[in-house]
C-alpha cells in the first residue's frame, strides 16, 4: 500500500534505549521516488473535499494523525476552489441541480441561481472556515445553509375520496413553515482507530448519511430518485422507527396471514401499440372512470400528469404487464413509474419530521405511493394510540356514511415496519397534495389498490408536502377557534397543528 511506504534511515553511531536505530528522515526523499505517494494523497484530498463542506480540526496535539492533516489541506484546496469559483458545493443543491438535469434530460447543469442570503451564508462559512484553520483550534467547522422561505400552497382540487390516515400520537402546537436550513449533523471527533494508525484513512458514515444511502439505494432498486434526510430544527439525527425498519419505495409487503395473489388468468389487458383512446383500450373495460359525453377515461393528460377528472371511489386502472403497450411510453401508466421527484424528509417545527422536495413540482405530478405491509382491516382496527399512525386504510371506495366493512376482504396498510417517504407525510387541513386509487399489478376486484400522492397544485422547491388526512371531515366539521363555533375535537383525534386558515382543528 503506498500509504504504508516508509523511508527509513538507520543511525550508525546513535540508537535509542530499547537498541532501535531507525528514524524518519524526509531530507533523503527523492520527490521521483514518492510520486505515487503523493498523488495517491492528491486524490484522498479531493475525495475528502468532496465529501462535505465539514471540515474537522481536533487540535494541536492531532497534527500527525494523517486522516486530519489530509482533511485540513483537503478543506484549504476547497477554500481556494471556492475563491475561485463560488458555487456552493452544499448536497441541497448538488440534488437540485441533478434533479433538474434528470428531469430536464441536459447533459450540462443549469446556472444554479446564487440568492444574496445564500451568498451571505457562503461567505460567512469562508470566514469562519478561514480563522479556524489559522488558528487550528479545535473546532468544527460547518456548512452553510439554504434560505428559502416556502410558501403557502394554493388548494386547486378537492382530494378525490375518503381514504385517511388514522391517528394516534401526541405532537406540539404549530404555527407556520419556518424557513428551512439545510445543516449537517455535528461530526464526532476521530475514533481511538484513526488515533492509533496514522496511515489508515477511516471513512466514516454518520447514522444519518448511512441511513440515506441505504434508503437511496433502496429507492435506487426501482430506479426512483434519492432520498435525503435534513434536520434545521434540533439534534435529533434520525426519525424514530423500529429496528430493522424496510424501506420499500413501490409495493405491498403482504402479512403473512394474506396469500399473495397470483391472477394471471383474471387480469384484462389491452392490444394497444400505443393506447391513445380509453375507449378502445380493452383493458378499460372494467373502469368507471367516465367523461362528461360518457365514453370512457384515461385519468392522466398526454404529458403524464393527473387529470384531476376521478370522482370519489372510483379507483383508476392503469395499463398492466399483459399489456401490450410500452411500459415508458404508455399515457396509461404513470403511478407505476419509477419516482423522478428527489425527496427530502426533514424535521418539521411542529408536526415531526415531514417531507420537501428540492425541485418545482407541477401541478398533476404524481409523485410515489403509500407502501407498507398489507394487513385486513380487523387487524389494524385493534390497534391503539401511536400504533395506528402509520396505517393508512383502503377505505377509498367504501360508503363513508356505512358501517366499515370489517371483512377479511377490507385492507389497510401499514408502514410502521416497511414503508417509503410517503410515510412522512404530515397532514394539512389546506394541502398541496391529494390521494388517488389505482390498480396496476392485482386485479381490481382484489380491493387492494395502491394509493397514490399527486401535486393538487405547482409546488415551490422547499415546500413541506401534505395531504389530508380526512378529506369527508372536512366538510362537516367547524373551524378551530374560541367561543362561538370553536371545534370540538372528536374522541381518538389530536389537535392539528398545520397552521392553515382552513384549520378544523383535529386530526
Ligand atoms: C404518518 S405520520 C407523519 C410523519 C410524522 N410526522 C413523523 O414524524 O413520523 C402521522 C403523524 O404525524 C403527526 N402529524 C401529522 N400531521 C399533523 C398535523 N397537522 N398536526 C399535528 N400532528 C401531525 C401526528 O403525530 C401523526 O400521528
Amino acid at each position: 500500500m503506498l500509504d504504508h511506504l516508509r523511508y527509513e534511515a538507520r543511525w550508525q553511531d546513535w540508537s535509542r534505549e530499547d537498541g532501535s536505530n531507525v528514524t524518519w528522515n524526509n531530507d533523503y526523499i527523492d520527490p521521483e521516488d514518492i510520486r505515487p505517494w503523493t498523488k495517491a494523497q492528491k486524490r484522498r484530498r479531493a475525495e475528502l473535499a468532496a465529501e462535505s463542506c465539514d471540515i474537522d480540526i481536533w487540535g494541536t496535539t492531532d497534527i500527525v494523525n494523517t486522516a486530519t492533516r489530509l482533511r485540513a489541506q483537503a478543506y484549504e484546496e476547497k477554500l481556494e476552489n471556492r475563491r475561485r469559483k463560488p458555487l456552493p458545493s452544499l448536497k441541497w443543491e448538488m440534488d437540485r441541480l441533478m434533479a433538474s438535469k434528470e428531469a430536464e434530460g441536459e447533459e450540462t447543469g443549469p446556472t444554479l441561481r446564487t440568492t444574496p442570503a445564500r451568498r451571505e451564508q457562503t461567505r460567512r462559512a469562508m470566514s469562519i472556515a478561514e480563522s479556524v484553520t489559522s488558528n487550528q483550534s479545535s473546532v468544527t467547522l460547518r456548512s452553510g445553509s439554504v434560505s428559502t422561505i416556502p410558501s403557502t400552497p394554493t388548494v386547486f382540487g378537492t382530494p378525490p375520496h375518503s381514504a385517511k390516515f388514522s391517528d394516534g400520537e401526541n405532537a406540539s402546537t404549530r404555527k407556520s413553515h419556518a424557513a428551512f436550513y439545510r445543516s449537517r449533523e455535528p461530526s464526532s471527533g476521530p475514533s481511538s482507530s484513526s488515533r492509533s494508525q496514522p496511515g489508515r484513512i477511516p471513512r466514516k458514515l454518520s447514522k444519518r448519511d448511512e441511513l440515506q444511502r441505504k434508503w437511496t439505494q433502496a429507492a435506487k432498486r426501482s430506479r426512483a430518485a434519492s432520498i435525503t434526510i435534513a434536520n434545521d430544527i434540533d439534534n435529533e439525527l434520525l426519525p424514530p422507527l423500529v429496528p430493522n425498519f424496510e424501506y420499500l419505495e413501490s409495493e405491498f409487503r403482504y402479512s403473512s396471514r394474506i396469500p399473495v395473489p397470483d391472477d394471471t388468468e383474471l387480469f384484462v389487458s389491452c392490444d394497444c401499440d400505443i393506447c391513445s383512446s380509453a375507449s378502445v383500450c380493452s383493458c378499460q373495460e372494467p373502469s368507471e372512470l367516465w367523461n362528461r359525453v360518457g365514453r370512457k377515461s384515461y385519468a392522466y393528460t398526454s404529458e403524464g400528469l393527473f387529470a384531476f377528472n376521478v370522482p370519489t371511489g372510483v379507483e383508476v386502472i392503469e395499463c398492466n404487464k399483459f399489456c401490450k403497450c410500452n411500459f415508458k411510453t404508455c399515457p396509461n401508466r404513470v403511478a407505476q413509474r419509477p419516482r423522478d421527484i428527489p425527496i427530502e424528509i426533514f424535521k418539521t417545527v411542529y408536526c415531526g419530521w415531514g417531507v420537501r422536495a428540492p425541485i418545482d413540482i407541477q401541478q398533476g405530478k404524481v409523485l410515489g405511493l403509500y407502501t407498507g405491509e398489507l394487513i385486513h382491516r380487523v387487524v389494524a382496527d385493534a390497534l391503539e394510540g401511536d400504533d395506528r399512525a402509520y396505517i393508512f386504510d383502503l377505505d377509498g371506495q367504501e360508503d363513508p356514511n356505512s358501517e366499515t366493512p370489517e371483512g377479511l376482504d377490507a385492507y389497510s396498510v401499514d408502514s410502521r415496519k416497511y414503508g417509503n417517504w410517503t410515510r412522512f407525510l404530515n397532514h394539512s387541513c389546506s394541502p398541496n397534495v391529494q390521494v388517488y386509487l389505482v390498480v396496476y399489478d392485482t386485479i381490481p376486484e382484489r380491493n387492494t389498490p395502491y394509493i397514490a400522492f399527486v401535486a393538487i397544485c405547482d409546488i415551490p422547491p422547499g415546500t413541506e408536502l401534505t395531504f389530508d388526512y380526512n378529506p369527508a371531515a372536512g366538510k362537516t366539521s367547524k373551524k378551530k377557534g374560541k367561543g362561538k363555533g370553536r371545534a370540538t375535537i372528536p374522541e381518538g383525534t389530536k389537535p392539528c397543528m398545520c397552521g392553515t386558515a382552513a384549520c378544523r382543528g383535529w386530526i
